[in-house]
């Protein structure tokens, strides 16, 4: 290239970057790269001193010392691969706790740059340490404690009798026991899936116990070859006859939310509490044994212990949402469009009802594709705590790229209204069409006319693009749960009576019937408490909780969560995501 250029034509861009080219592949092929670099310098060197265009630029780049030092460390990686595996790795691989000693030494001895006191600082920290102290005894193979020898009378027939040996640290060794319906033997009941036995990779369900540490289980009750397990210090060793019919465990894990809160310790038929995974409503969980029908094993997705818990968990009833628990007033102010008099559940039995009353759903990481349209935002909150408000204020703060639904009435249009503006107003027949074909997110009835917030609206701007941000009753979450809307739930929470008392100072109740109406300590108890009940019931649902107490704030973390939903993964249930799993 250089070579072509000589007679004067001009470096251009495009040079310049097939320069680069060159130099980067050069650099991956690794070979003669300095005795390149300086041939290519002596050829620039000459237009340099030509002033021809865009060579200076790339005589400077290629004399950058970072360019410079990054072909040094290319040549000593390939370098490195042929001669430090053989003569400094074999030497030192093994003694690197040595090997840092010797270095703290010599830095003492040198001047102290901000360098050298960075690096005595990393060798001397605890951690590094123990981190070389353990890749040496890796290194060394120098694994404690040693095994006793297998004791002589070793059956001829292996598989008709083995014996696990099993270093017991801190840890449990994720098994249990139990004695066999029939047969009344000690066996392997379970093998928790992670943990010491099963790792060990030696020890299945379904073995039977001979002897543990040299003594007999023959005529033991569980309980006290556990007892016997207890008192055992570092090596256990086991006598057992193996399963003959060893499970195969060909299963993929996945993941699932709970849907209720569950404690072991309160479950009178676990068959080992201290196995059992504790876990709360709207939790990951991810399966990773499901050999049992009942009881499946599962650990929480940022924890690595894994426990089992009942697969079949039956829940008592849902508790019925005591609507009588609103305060109606303030209801049907933010409601008075769309109140609900009656509960979504009660008309659509078979998508709600069961949907709350399932123990858990799978779920899948879903990330929305950048082409794909934006989730619906759904707003969730007790009656008075602001969700209006916040709602408002976000759409307030990106007006072109945030919108709500439009509702649609029965009522007539009044002359300032504008139909689709305020609302899209509907005979009662075409309403109640919408209803019974399940396009109404949530309806309800005001003062004779009918209200609600239909789907098609909520397409329609999601259509355009645009984030839709509703609000909705928690009863009305499953209808909005489907695989096109993928709603994202987010809970308004209240903050404490104090808090309220502090940030509602100011504030009005807006109701149809009272104007300028100061919050009450009842107010704020009525609010904390539908709170709760919104949280028990429905807790599972909401992909985040945001306490509107500081409504700046509050407001600013509702945007972070709408921006989050639609640009980050999260956990939504399969069936929104299985066409994709389709081939
Ligand atoms: N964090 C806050 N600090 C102070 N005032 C607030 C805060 N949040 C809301 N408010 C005020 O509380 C009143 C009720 O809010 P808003 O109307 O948004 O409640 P809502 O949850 O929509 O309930 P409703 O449906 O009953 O109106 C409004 O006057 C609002 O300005």
């Amino acid at each position: 290239l250089l070579s072509s250029h000589k007679s004067g034509p001009i470096f251009g861009i495009f040079d310049l970057l097939f320069m680069l080219k060159c130099i980067a592949t050069f650099c991956l092929l690794g070979s003669g790269l300095s005795h390149v670099l300086t041939l290519v310098l002596q050829e620039l060197s000459l237009f340099y001193k030509r002033d021809a265009n865009g060579v200076g630029v790339l005589y400077d780049l290629l004399r950058s010392p970072w360019l410079q030092a990054l072909l040094k460390v290319s040549r000593l990686c390939l370098q490195g691969q042929s001669s430090l595996d053989n003569r400094i790795f074999n030497k030192y691989l093994p003694h690197s706790a040595m090997l840092r000693q010797q270095v703290v030494e010599l830095l003492r001895e040198v001047p102290q740059s901000t360098e050298m006191k960075e690096l005595r600082r990393i060798l001397r920290n605890p951690h590094f340490k123990a981190l070389l102290s353990a890749h040496d005894i890796v290194a060394q193979k120098d694994f404690e404690p040693i095994l006793p020898p297998l004791p002589d009378s070793i059956p001829e027939n292996e598989e008709a009798m083995r014996i696990v040996c099993l270093v017991k640290n801190k840890q449990p060794l994720g098994a249990t026991i139990k004695r066999h319906e029939v047969t009344g033997d000690i066996v392997v009941a379970r093998v928790i899936h992670g943990g010491l036995a099963d790792r060990s990779g030696l020890l299945y369900a379904g073995d039977k116990l001979v002897e543990v540490n040299g003594v007999s289980v023959e005529g033991l009750e569980p309980e006290q070859v556990i007892h016997i397990l207890s008192l055992s210090q570092g090596t256990i060793m086991f006598k057992l006859i193996p399963v003959s019919d060893r499970p195969v465990s060909n299963q993929t894990t996945f993941y699932v939310r709970a849907m209720a809160d569950y404690w072991p310790l309160q479950d009178p038929a676990i068959p080992c509490a201290d196995a059992g995974l504790p876990f709360k409503k709207g939790e990951i969980l991810q399966i990773v044994d499901q050999n049992d029908i009942l009881w499946w094993q599962a650990r929480q997705v940022s924890d690595l212990n894994a426990l089992f818990w009942n697969s079949n968990q039956t829940l008592s009833q849902p508790m019925m949402w005591n609507i009588a628990g609103f305060r109606r007033s303030m209801r049907l102010c933010r409601r008075k469009s769309r109140n609900s008099q009656q509960p979504c559940y009660a008309q659509c039995p078979n998508s709600c009802y069961n949907a709350v009353a399932a123990p858990y759903e799978e779920v899948v990481r879903y990330q929305r594709h950048p082409t794909d349209r934006n989730r619906l935002i759904v707003l969730v909150g007790p009656s008075g705590v602001g969700v209006n408000e916040l709602r408002r204020r976000l759409i307030g703060m990106n007006p072109h790229h945030l919108q709500s639904a439009v509702p649609h009435s029965t009522r007539s249009q009044k002359s300032y209204e504008e139909n689709g503006r305020e609302y899209h107003y509907v005979s009662k027949e075409t309403f109640e069409n919408m209803v019974y074909s399940h396009r109404m997110l949530e309806h309800g009835e005001y003062k004779g006319h009918l209200y609600g917030t239909s789907i098609d609206a909520v397409r329609t701007v999601l259509d355009e693009g645009k984030i839709c941000i509703v609000d909705l009753e928690p009863q009305g979450i499953q209808m909005a749960r489907t695989h096109e809307l993928k709603p994202y739930i987010i809970f308004i929470k209240p903050p404490s009576m104090s808090c309220m008392r502090q940030s509602r100072k100011n504030a009005r109740i807006l109701t149809d019937y009272y104007v300028n109406m100061k919050f009450k300590d009842e107010d704020f108890q009525e609010m904390e408490d539908s709170a709760k009940k919104m949280e028990a019931q429905f807790g599972q649902f909401f992909d985040q909780v945001i306490v509107n107490d500081n409504l700046q704030e509050a407001c600013v973390q509702l945007l972070s969560a709408v921006h989050q939903a639609q640009d980050e993964p999260q956990w939504v249930p399969a069936t929104w995501i299985c066409s994709d799993f389709q081939p």
